[in-house]
Parts: C-alpha cells; sequence; structure tokens
C-alpha cells in the first residue's frame, strides 16, 4: 500500500481522464479559480464517479489576468500594456492599479514573467518585460508585499456555499494570513478546511493557522514568488515540521513533475525532491498544472505513484517525538504493532482524531480509520484507509475482523492493534493487541 497520499488538480486536459486518473489519485482537487458553476459541476460529478475524495479549492485575494484569446508571447524590453477596459492584458481588480506606482516590480504565472512599471493611472498600467514569456488566460499575478484585506472575500464566500452544495471533502482557502481564516470558513462548513500558505506574512501565524486548519498546503507556486525561490527550501521545511508537531496532515504542492508537462519522464531533480518531502514526511503530493493542462496527465500520475511506492520501500519518514500524553497512547500503538509484528492499526473515536495522533507516528503499517462522518475527508492522511461507520456495526471486534479481511489486510490469526478514544477525549484513550478471528 502507497503511504504518501497523491492529488490531481483537475483542468482541460483531465477531464476525460478521471477514472483512468482514480487508479493513481486519493484526491481530486478542483481550483474555483478558474472555469464557470458549472464546468465545476461537470468536474464534480465525474469525481463522484470514483473513489477518489474532492478538494475545491477557494481562489482568495489573488490578482489574476483577464481571459486571453490563445496566448501572448511576452518579449525582454518590450512595453506591455494592462487595462481595465481598453486594448492590453484585462487586469479587472481595482487593487492592481491601486497599488503599482513607477518602478514597481510586478511577477506574472508564479514568476516566470517580471516586468517592471513605467506609468500607472486608474485604468491602465504600462511596463517593460524584464523576464520574457508565455501569457495565457487567469495566470496569477504577484506584487511583492501586497498587502490584502484580511477575511474571506465575497467570491469565496460564494464559492464555500457552492463547494457546500457540491459536497467537497475538503476545501482549500488560498492566500490566508491568519487563524481567522480558517476559523471564519470552519464556521461555514463540515468539510475539512486546507490551509494554503502561500503568503510571507501567513509564517508569522504559522502556529497558529496549523492549529486551526484541518490540513495545510505548502503551496509553492506563489509561496516561491513571495519568500524568493533561494528561501523557499527553509520555509517549506518549517511549515512541514510545523504540521507535524501539531499532527495536522500537510500537503505538498506544485512544480512536482513540472517537466512532465511535455516530457514522459520526471528530471533526477524531481524525482529527489519527491523522495526529500517522503523523508520529511509529507502526507500528501500534489499535481497542478501537470494533470490540468499537462500534455500526459495519466503518465504524470502514473509516475508519482510508482515514483512513491519505490521509494517508500527503501526510504522512511523521519520521526516525530511524542510532546505530551495526548499522544501516549498512538505512540504506543506504533510500538505495540512493531513488537508485535501487527498488520495494521486500526483506530476509531474522536471523530478521526485518533487515526490522526496515530499517522503523527507514521507507523509500517496501515491505519484503517473507522470515522462516523465524512470519511473521505481523511483521504489526504499519510498511511490512512478511511472506513464509514455508521454506528450499526453490532459488535465492533467482529465488524473490524470482517472489515480486515475484506480489505484484504489481515487473515484469521493476525495480530492487529486497535486504537480508541473510549472516554469521549479528543485524542485515543485505549489501546488493545488483537488477534483476528
Ligand atoms: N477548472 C479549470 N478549468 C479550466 N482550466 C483550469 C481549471 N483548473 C486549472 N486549470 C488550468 O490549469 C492551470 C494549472 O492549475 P492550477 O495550478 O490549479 O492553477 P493556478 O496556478 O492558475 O492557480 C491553470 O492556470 C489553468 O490554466
Ligand atoms: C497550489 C498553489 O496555489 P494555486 O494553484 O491555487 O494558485 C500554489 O500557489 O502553489
Amino acid at each position: 500500500m502507497r503511504k504518501t497520499k497523491i492529488i490531481a488538480t483537475l483542468g482541460p486536459a483531465s477531464e476525460r481522464l478521471v477514472g483512468n486518473l482514480s487508479r493513481y489519485v486519493d484526491v481530486f482537487r478542483v481550483n474555483m479559480a478558474h472555469g464557470t458553476q458549472e464546468s465545476r459541476r461537470k468536474y464534480v460529478e465525474l469525481v463522484r464517479t470514483t473513489k477518489a475524495a474532492l478538494l475545491m479549492d477557494l481562489p482568495g485575494p489573488k490578482l489574476r489576468v483577464g481571459d486571453i484569446k490563445g496566448m501572448v508571447k511576452l518579449r525582454r524590453g518590450q512595453t506591455v500594456v494592462f487595462s481595465k477596459k481598453g486594448e492590453g492584458i484585462p487586469v479587472t481588480e481595482d487593487l492592481f492599479y491601486r497599488s503599482l506606482k513607477e518602478g514597481s516590480v510586478v511577477l506574472l504565472a508564479d514568476g516566470i514573467i517580471r516586468v517592471r512599471v513605467k506609468s500607472v493611472t486608474p485604468e491602465e498600467v504600462k511596463a517593460t518585460v524584464v523576464d520574457g514569456g508565455i501569457l495565457t488566460s487567469r495566470k496569477g499575478i504577484n506584487i511583492p508585499d501586497l498587502k490584502t484585506a484580511p477575511g474571506l472575500t465575497e467570491t469565496d464566500l460564494e464559492m464555500l456555499k457552492e463547494a457546500n452544495t457540491l459536497g467537497a471533502d475538503m476545501i482549500g482557502l488560498s492566500f490566508i494570513m491568519s487563524p481567522k481564516e480558517v476559523q471564519e470558513a470552519k464556521g461555514l462548513t463540515k468539510s475539512f478546511i486546507v490551509g494554503k500558505i502561500e503568503k510571507k506574512g501567513s509564517l508569522k501565524e504559522l502556529e497558529g493557522i496549523v492549529k486551526e486548519a484541518d490540513a495545510i498546503m505548502v503551496a509553492r507556486g506563489d509561496l516561491g514568488v513571495e519568500v524568493g525561490l533561494e528561501m523557499l527550501p527553509l520555509v517549506q521545511e518549517k511549515v512541514i515540521r510545523t504540521a507535524r508537531t501539531y499532527g495536522k496532515p500537510v500537503i505538498l504542492a506544485t512544480q512536482v513533475f513540472e517537466s512532465m508537462m511535455s516530457s514522459p519522464t520526471p528530471t533526477r531533480a524531481e524525482v529527489v525532491d519527491v523522495a526529500n518531502s517522503i523523508i520529511k514526511g509529507v502526507d500528501a503530493i500534489m499535481l497542478s498544472d501537470e494533470t490540468a493542462i499537462g500534455s500526459n496527465p495519466l503518465r504524470a500520475a502514473f509516475y508519482l505513484d510508482r515514483t512513491i511506492r519505490k521509494l517508500e520501500k527503501v526510504v522512511r519518514p523521519n520521526g516525530i517525538r511524542p510532546a505530551d500524553v495526548g499522544d501516549a497512547i498512538a505512540y504506543s500503538a506504533v510500538d505495540a504493532a512493531n513488537l508485535s509484528g501487527a498488520r495494521a492499526i486500526v483506530a476509531h473515536g474522536g471523530e478521526g482524531n485518533a487515526a490522526l495522533k496515530v499517522a503523527k507516528f507514521r507507523p509500517r503499517v496501515p491505519i484503517v480509520t473507522l470515522v462516523s462522518q465524512g470519511a473521505q475527508r481523511f483521504k489526504t492522511v499519510w498511511g490512512t484507509i478511511p472506513v464509514q461507520v455508521n454506528g450499526g456495526e453490532g459488535d465492533m471486534s467482529s465488524f473490524i475482523d470482517s472489515k480486515l479481511k475484506e480489505l484484504k489486510i489481515c487473515r484469521s490469526g493476525d495480530v492487529v492493534i486497535i486504537v480508541s478514544s473510549e472516554e469521549g477525549t479528543a485524542e485515543a484513550d485505549v489501546m488493545k493487541i488483537h488477534k483476528v478471528k
């Protein structure tokens, strides 16, 4: 079983491949910054024909260029015009025109293109291209150090309703600055909230965001532009370490197998990045452009699945020390599984918290996670196999025995460790060494 989960972003290149992609993918991501209500609904229907979970990613206060026919090639030294209504590259947000002055630097398409502003009016910006490249519709605009208003935007609030109606298992919050946005979203949905770390400013509030969110994403596309590429390795390391310390699932995103947009195999550097991420202990790895607009989405997902499977045979995630009594049972369960040659750890109770606690200590065996609500939300958690229970299972131990046999994890006579939250605490409080009948 592959322990590190795979998330794939849907887009024009993959909409007809959802069934095939689901052989390699645990979670599909629909980026709500793109498409229409109708196209997103179609994507969700496609995801629902598979067993994969659904992550709907809200756009957040991100500036983007508008619709461009085909593409625009920007060359070094050329003058480029951005305009609200007239000729040029369309940008509708006032914030863009308000935030710039002569000499400001603007980055486009995750920093690939760089321009320096020559003049600004409330409706038009003229700039010189410093680093050229190809620009297509709805690509992101980064203005370094731009301060955005706190809280969820009106568009995010509308889209959060849309995501609820479409039954998203997880909702991504883009460009958050503090735990406040996470709290606000949690009051409006039962879905898991994935806090995307992609603003320099959000790093000051990292611990608070990690504590509040259900999962964290290292959104390296924008984060790389915000902190500068040279700082990205350190920042990535800090985000992963903080999430793991608090036992929160952490997703590594962007340019994972970027070269596979056009090439049949990943580069050495990309495979080494995946290996390092497994060692650092990320829960999930996400494909973006590779599956949304790449030339061979299926091959990118196949290669990531294969790379992780092969690597997991030879590398293990770094260990985490237990922090307090809340960790005690889960930590002991992992020890007990090693000592007893158990085939699995079964975690139930605490609305999945028992499983999260066990996952924190990265056991060698699968974590069968019994949850009464929203089992799909756990598809992003390292090493888990979520199973939905409804309270009508009767004798829990015989239910567990038959489930483990059905999942082909155990045979009669095998040992498993069962961890549960029987005292109703948020964490696991009971551990049992159980022989499957
Ligand atoms: N739902 C969609 N509909 C149409 N195109 C999409 C969709 N999702 C993604 N794309 C395309 O795939 C690209 C990569 O996806 P992603 O990394 O999620 O977007 P971005 O980097 O723009 O935030 C996008 O820039 C866009 O061109
Ligand atoms: C995942 C990211 O965000 P998005 O694709 O939504 O811009 C990123 O910036 O790395």
